[in-house]
């Protein structure tokens, strides 16, 4: 089976961009990956796009071919859509297609356009990847929801509001130096103690914001790698997905993630490595509570001990493993579909040694991302290894 390596990564600003169309956005997105991974967009045999509502925000659907379009592409090329964890999924599937031989070039990303529809109605939009008929009817939105398993999580384990806004605050630390973040500040505890409340008890500085913005990567078999002599030092080497049930009144915990469980023990085991092995993970916190539930299912903390990762340095930049050196969904921003590429961007980038925040894993060689779609009714894990 042949090994899958990342050649060339890009990432627009994440931010406020209203007045860009996904498809302006996406364009940027992989001119960059193309100049970075001296790919001719000829060899490119097949495009794997993430997004998760174009329709609702620019009237759009039918984008694979329209993204290839942009991204001056001639290649069949299929949309995925799996709410947060569109373009992960994009990643998985093209992963595989290459791996078994179908493809040696590929074009893989995602894009998101959501400031344009406002707080409001991007919450209502965003609230269509929850059970419509038994929780967005009921009123239910996503920091409804995550606020939901924060209060179970602290009836279960304990911690607090205060364990929650040392997630923040480390994430913001860390994209100080990420150029393309949409938070490039600091934050204090006390700041994120004070602000204003979303859904308690998550406050401004537990959530994401809204963000535009796109994540584009090329990805080569080994031999074409080897054959064209690219500096592709970083390989995709374990691939997993899980599920779970959609409505939390379906799920056994609020405060666990199987379906981050499942697709880390599948990407483990493709991989051959094991979460002791794993130097570096970016993970989808959506929510700070999100980050918590994702390091434990991900094995890179004990169950009931992923709150005071943070609050005890196990996972700030220079802890034991560091989580979401880019600064996470939580300060560079979450354009929902492009979330899941843009964490392998990040991650290839701290392997590589090329990311400003590299010096803190300086002798990393294993990296993990997940991304998570919706209340993680979906999920998949990507691990990422230097080759020799
Ligand atoms: C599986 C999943 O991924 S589910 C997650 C899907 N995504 C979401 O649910 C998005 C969650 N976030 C939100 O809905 C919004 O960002 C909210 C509700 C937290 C805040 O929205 P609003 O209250 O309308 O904030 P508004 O846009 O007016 O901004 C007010 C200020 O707060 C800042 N701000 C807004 N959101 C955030 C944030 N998440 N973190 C830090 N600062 C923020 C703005 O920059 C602005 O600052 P300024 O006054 O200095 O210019």
């Amino acid at each position: 089976m042949s090994g899958v390596r990342v050649a060339g990564t890009g990432l627009t600003p994440f931010g406020n961009a209203p007045e860009r169309t996904s498809r302006d956005l996406f364009a940027e997105a992989t001119q960059t990956a193309f100049e970075e991974s001296g790919v001719p967009r000829a060899d490119v045999e097949a495009v794997f796009y993430g997004n998760f509502m174009g329709e609702l925000a620019e009237h759009q659907g039918h984008q694979g071919p329209l993204m290839a379009e942009a991204a001056g592409v001639q290649a069949p090329a299929t949309r995925y859509e799996s709410a947060c964890a569109s373009s992960g999924m994009a990643v998985r599937d093209a992963v595989m297609r290459v791996r078994n031989g179908e493809h040696d070039v590929v074009l893989v990303g995602g894009a998101e356009r959501m400031t344009n529809l406002g707080t409001a109605g991007a919450t209502e939009a965003l609230a269509i990847a929850a059970d419509d008929l038994w929780e967005v009817r009921a009123g239910m939105t996503f920091p409804g929801a995550y606020a939901l398993m924060a209060q179970a999580y602290f009836e279960e384990f304990g911690g607090g509001r205060e364990d929650l806004a040392n997630v923040a605050v480390k994430n913001h630390d860390n994209a100080l130096t990420n150029e393309k973040a949409q938070y490039q500040t600091a934050i204090s505890v006390e700041e994120a103690l004070d602000a204003p409340t979303v859904s308690s008890p998550l406050g401004l500085y537990d959530s994401c914001p809204l963000s535009d913005g796109a994540a584009a990567l090329v990805l080569t078999s080994e031999e074409y790698a080897d054959e064209h002599d690219l500096d592709a030092p970083v390989a995709i080497t374990g691939t997993g997905q899980g599920g779970d049930r959609m409505a939390l009144h379906d799920r056994e915990h609020l405060a666990r993630s199987p379906a981050a469980r499942e697709a880390g023990t599948e990407a483990y085991a493709d991989a051959g490595v094991d979460a002791s092995d794993v130097d570096l993970a970016e993970v989808h916190d959506c929510f700070t509570i999100a980050e918590v539930l994702a390091i434990e299912a991900l094995d890179l903390a004990q169950i009931g001990e992923g709150i005071s990762a943070a609050r005890d340095g196990r996972t700030t930049a220079d802890g034991d493993v560091p989580i979401n050196l880019s600064g996470g969904l939580k300060a560079k921003g979450h354009p929902v579909g492009a979330t899941g590429a843009s964490q392998i961007a990040e991650v290839t980038k701290l392997l590589a040694g090329t990311h400003p925040n590299s010096e803190h894993v300086a002798d990393a060689t294993t990296g993990l991302a997940h991304n998570a779609g919706g209340t993680v009714a979906s999920a998949t894990v990507h691990v990422l290894e230097v080759m020799e």
